[in-house]
This record gives C-alpha cells, sequence and structure tokens, in this order.
C-alpha cells in the first residue's frame, strides 16, 4: 500500500478545517521509520489540536494525532526492523510533527518504543498517552513516599476523563482509596465501578482555596486539572503528601501561598509525558502492562474511526467524553 489515508487540517485566514485525504508515501516527512499505523486515540491536546487552538501547530497542512500504535513498514534504523510493533507518545508528534491520524507515519527510531509484552496495539492505544502518563504520575508519588499503607485517601481530579479513569482503576487496584472528582454526577457509577470509594463533586475545588491551608483530607493526588483546582488541592494535602501536576483542563494559572509547601511538606511533582527520557518511558509501559486490568481498560474505551474525530474532538473540550477513545485508524475514513 503506498497510498493511505489521513485525517488532515488547513488553515485557512485563521480558520482550521480538517478533511479526509488520500495521501502518498512521497508526502510524508523526513524520520528513519516508517509505520503502518494500525490504531491511534483522542486526548485533551488532540482536541485541541483538532479545533486549532492552543498555537499547538505551527504549520499546515497537518496530520493530528498526538499518540499511536502499530507495525514498522521501513527502517533505517537497526534498533527496529519491518514487522516490529511499535508504540508512539509524545515528542510533539502530532503537534509540530505530523501524528497518528494518518494510516503512516514516518518518525525518529528514538520516539518509538516496542509494544510492550501483553498488549495489543489497541490496547496499548486505549492506554495511550492519558495511560502513560497516569503511570508516570502514579510513580512520581510512590517515588516521593506513597504507598498502600500510608493513611489516607488518594484525590484523583477530572476523574471521568481519559487520564483520571486509567489512574483511578490502577490505583484502586494497588490498594489505596481513591477519592475521585469529577464535574459530571452522571459518571459516579461508573467510577465507582473503576474502584473509586469517596466521589467529590468538582465544583468543591474549582472555586480555588479560601485560605493558605484546609482541613487536611489527602495522601496523595493525581491532578489533571490545574489552575484553581490545584490549589484548592495543594491547600488540602496531608503533611508531607505529594501531588502530581499532569494537566491544564481547569486552567494553566495557580494561585497558592507557599505555607503548603512550608507549614506541611507538600510536594508538588510536575509529570512531563512528552519527553519522558526513554529507561522510564519503557518502565511505565511495563508496569501499565502489568497493572491495568485489561477487561477494565475495555469497559472504559469507546471506539471512533478518523471521520469521527472532528465532533469527538470538540466534545472532549466540553468534558463530554468519557474515559479513552481508541481510533481505529486502519479501518479508514
Ligand atoms: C491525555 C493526556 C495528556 O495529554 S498528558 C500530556 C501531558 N500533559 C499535557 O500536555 C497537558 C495538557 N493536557 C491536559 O491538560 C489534559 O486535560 C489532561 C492531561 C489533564 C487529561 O487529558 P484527558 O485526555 O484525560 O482529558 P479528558 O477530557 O478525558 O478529561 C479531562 C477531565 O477534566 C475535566 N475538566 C475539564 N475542564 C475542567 C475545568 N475547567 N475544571 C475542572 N475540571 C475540568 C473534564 O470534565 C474531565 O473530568 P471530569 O471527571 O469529567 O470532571
Amino acid at each position: 500500500m503506498s497510498d493511505f489515508t489521513a485525517l488532515m487540517l488547513h488553515e485557512t485566514d485563521g480558520k482550521v478545517t480538517p478533511s479526509i485525504r488520500r495521501l502518498a508515501d512521497a508526502d510524508l516527512p523526513a524520520g528513519d521509520v516508517t509505520v503502518r499505523v494500525e490504531w491511534s486515540t483522542l486526548n485533551y491536546k488532540d482536541g485541541l489540536i483538532l479545533g486549532g487552538l492552543g498555537r499547538l501547530v505551527r504549520t499546515y497542512p497537518h496530520i493530528p494525532g498526538i499518540d499511536f500504535a502499530g507495525i514498522v513498514e521501513t527502517s533505517d534504523n537497526p534498533a527496529y526492523q519491518p514487522g516490529d510493533k511499535v508504540v508512539l507518545t509524545g515528542w510533539r508528534v502530532g503537534e509540530i510533527h505530523w501524528g497518528g491520524y494518518g494510516q503512516k507515519a514516518r518518525v525518529k527510531a528514538e520516539w518509538l518504543v516496542p509494544l510492550p509484552d501483553g498488549l495489543s496495539t489497541r490496547q496499548a492505544m486505549a492506554l495511550g498517552t492519558a495511560g502513560l502518563t497516569a503511570m508516570l504520575a502514579i510513580m512520581a508519588l510512590e517515588d516521593h513516599g506513597l504507598s498502600p499503607e500510608v493513611d489516607g485517601e488518594v484525590l484523583v481530579t477530572g476523574a471521568a476523563g481519559g487520564l483520571g479513569s486509567v489512574a483511578t482503576v490502577l490505583l484502586a487496584r494497588k490498594g489505596y482509596h481513591v477519592a475521585a472528582s469529577t464535574g459530571r454526577a452522571s459518571q459516579h457509577d461508573y467510577l465507582k465501578g473503576l474502584g473509586a470509594t469517596t466521589l467529590i463533586d468538582r465544583a468543591e475545588l474549582s472555586g480555588g482555596a479560601a485560605k493558605p491551608l484546609l482541613a487536611e483530607r489527602w495522601a496523595a493526588c493525581v491532578d489533571s486539572v490545574g489552575g484553581p483546582t490545584l490549589a484548592a488541592v495543594l491547600a488540602g494535602m496531608k503533611m508531607r503528601a505529594p501531588v502530581a501536576s499532569c494537566g491544564n483542563a481547569g486552567g494553566i494559572e495557580l494561585a497558592t501561598t507557599v505555607l503548603p509547601f512550608l507549614l506541611r511538606g507538600i510536594n508538588l511533582l510536575g509529570i512531563d509525558s512528552a519527553q519522558c527520557p526513554t529507561a522510564r518511558r519503557l518502565a511505565a509501559w511495563s508496569r501499565l502492562a502489568a497493572e491495568m486490568p485489561l477487561t477494565l481498560l475495555d469497559q472504559l474505551t469507546t471506539e471512533a474511526k478518523l471521520a469521527d474525530l472532528p465532533e469527538l474532538g470538540a466534545r472532549i473540550l466540553k468534558g463530554d467524553i468519557r474515559g479513552r477513545v481508541v481510533v481505529n485508524v486502519a479501518a479508514g475514513a
């Protein structure tokens, strides 16, 4: 197959428009590995890119899709051979480099990792950037003292979203008590099914912290939301608790004081999955393959095709997507 189908974005007079196109291999950018993409996903960042928001894409026409899994078709790098199954997340693929919403992608070998043992390409993408980021957050919390023996609940904000759903399952399966904060009361039963034991209305947190320090409530936090929510979280953590900052769905500003850090020893940990070093990335994928219950992963995943993405992209920005969406790229439009 030398021609392939892709969802492309074009920009005219500042307006970004998606369309399904047929492309040739010669259209692909430079890179040493060409991958036949089987599955991609929809993440919040993809929603921004599909909507032409956030100044994440600088050059059009563009193929979005911040992550993908597929099979190596050709390789000029000895690390990969034709037929190898691979996964890509991060490295600004789908932003400044063409991404996974095309049936072929050409990338640098060092951006790829081998498909983890025990996962199909579909399951790897059901986890995707959101799942990898959730695991990196949990690893960071554990590096800073969190263990199931620690007294108290682990808070997950944006819990019914993709990252939040995976984090909730992974934490609950490890034996943590999970407090899930969501803006959607309709998803409370879903979150209990993932293992959450306490449900919190996001309005409790999204107004920010009324005082520099609030009652000590949580032993750790995986935060997808940022903004005033993160400020409220920091003020309400138990002594020495770690907080993993993974996302900005609720805003990029952080209006807090130093008191949670000085008087309670709170550790605010930044989670960057896009340029995470390969050794850490491999460790996280290996743990995901071992620790994520695949039946539950399947339950929190819905499937889409390339042509569905413009509508789904608008929905994820409104917080209207539950769990994870995988995109069957191999199936075409
Ligand atoms: C997919 C993950 C990544 O891209 S990780 C890469 C590293 N991080 C970044 O690049 C930051 C940019 N990305 C984000 O901020 C993402 O939102 C994310 C990492 C935090 C989560 O992405 P995901 O794909 O899981 O998004 P969802 O739309 O599925 O879930 C988001 C969750 O947040 C709720 N939410 C949205 N807006 C607000 C708001 N203003 N205040 C509070 N909460 C908000 C949204 O409704 C979802 O949770 P819910 O349970 O429905 O409340």
